[in-house]
């Protein structure tokens, strides 16, 4: 579990990028921060693996504080990926995925072996293994960032609008590729994008924020849907446009709830525990 106890960050010219902002993450479930540019998603991502850390207020991981932890050790506990991938190009796939185990002392054979079953864990084939980043899609340089974060087989997953730059069919199916991992390896994952279906289709906690990470509502996709809480949430969700009118639709005889547009197409599912 993460905890943000009253966490503010005002940067040193004087924005107030985070104010008083009190959650809990639960554990092995996705946690989506989603709001628009500069609403504060990354400040407060990053303050979980100390790239950033808070002017006050408290943040434990586990229960403990983690102002007390070393950065570096911190971050290697930590699974991260970002938009632009952060994989070093001068490196093969196999070698970028068994960078940080190497640093934590693995030896080279454990971690190579180990990234070829993290290429299937991710659904890529191993074939790519000896190829470097730039001889790769887009969207399996994506599928790499996930596997080499999950190399160090971290408990807790950030991901900063991971699948931002590649085309909407690949991103689709990353998020499903997303929620699969998501069942099977139950990591604590939090996940930053301004795009509220995405939102919508990762999340178990969604966090909607109003600028200065102000939350304006936390729930679970459903709750959201269902009980936009003012006139910004719904604005936000798109419950207020006639062009895409979410709502949900419960199935006879069927555990899983739907979900509608306006003009009664399928827009997702919502899983029996939802
Ligand atoms: N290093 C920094 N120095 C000063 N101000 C910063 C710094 N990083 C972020 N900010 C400011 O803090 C606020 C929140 O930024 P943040 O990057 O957390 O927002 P965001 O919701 O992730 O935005 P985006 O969707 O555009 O990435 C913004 O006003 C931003 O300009």
């Amino acid at each position: 579990m993460i905890e943000f106890q009253n966490v503010t960050k005002r940067f040193p010219e004087g924005t107030l990028a985070v104010e008083d902002f009190s959650l809990v993450l639960p554990s092995h479930k996705a946690t989506v921060f989603v709001g628009s540019s500069g609403s504060g998603k990354t400040t407060l991502l990053r303050m979980i693996n100390r790239m950033i850390d808070p002017t006050s207020g408290t943040i434990l991981i586990a229960g403990k504080d983690i102002s007390g932890l070393n950065p570096v050790l911190l971050r290697r506990q930590i699974g991260y990926v970002l938009q632009a991938t952060g994989l070093l190009p001068h490196r093969r796939v196999v070698d970028n995925i068994a960078s940080v185990p190497r640093l934590n002392g693995v030896s080279k054979r454990t971690a190579r072996h180990d990234a070829l079953t993290l290429l299937d864990t991710v659904g890529l084939d191993r074939s790519l293994a000896e190829r470097y980043p730039d001889q790769l899609s887009g969207g399996q340089q994506q599928r790499v960032g996930v596997a080499r974060a999950l190399a160090s087989d971290p408990d807790i997953l950030l991901m900063d609008e991971p699948f931002g730059a590649v085309d909407p069919i690949v991103r689709a199916e990353l998020q499903v590729e997303l929620n699969r991992l998501q069942r099977e390896l139950g990591k604590t994952t939090v996940f930053v994008t301004h795009d509220i279906d995405e939102a919508f289709a990762i999340a178990d906690q969604v966090v909607i924020l109003r600028t200065g990470g102000v939350i304006a509502q936390v729930g679970t996709p459903a709750e959201i849907l269902s009980n936009p809480v003012d006139d910004f949430v719904s604005t936000f969700i798109g419950a207020d446009k006639g062009k895409r009118t979410l709502h949900l639709q419960h199935r006879e005889g069927d555990s899983a709830t739907l979900i509608v547009d306006g003009e009664g197409r399928p827009a997702g599912i919502l899983g029996a525990d939802q």
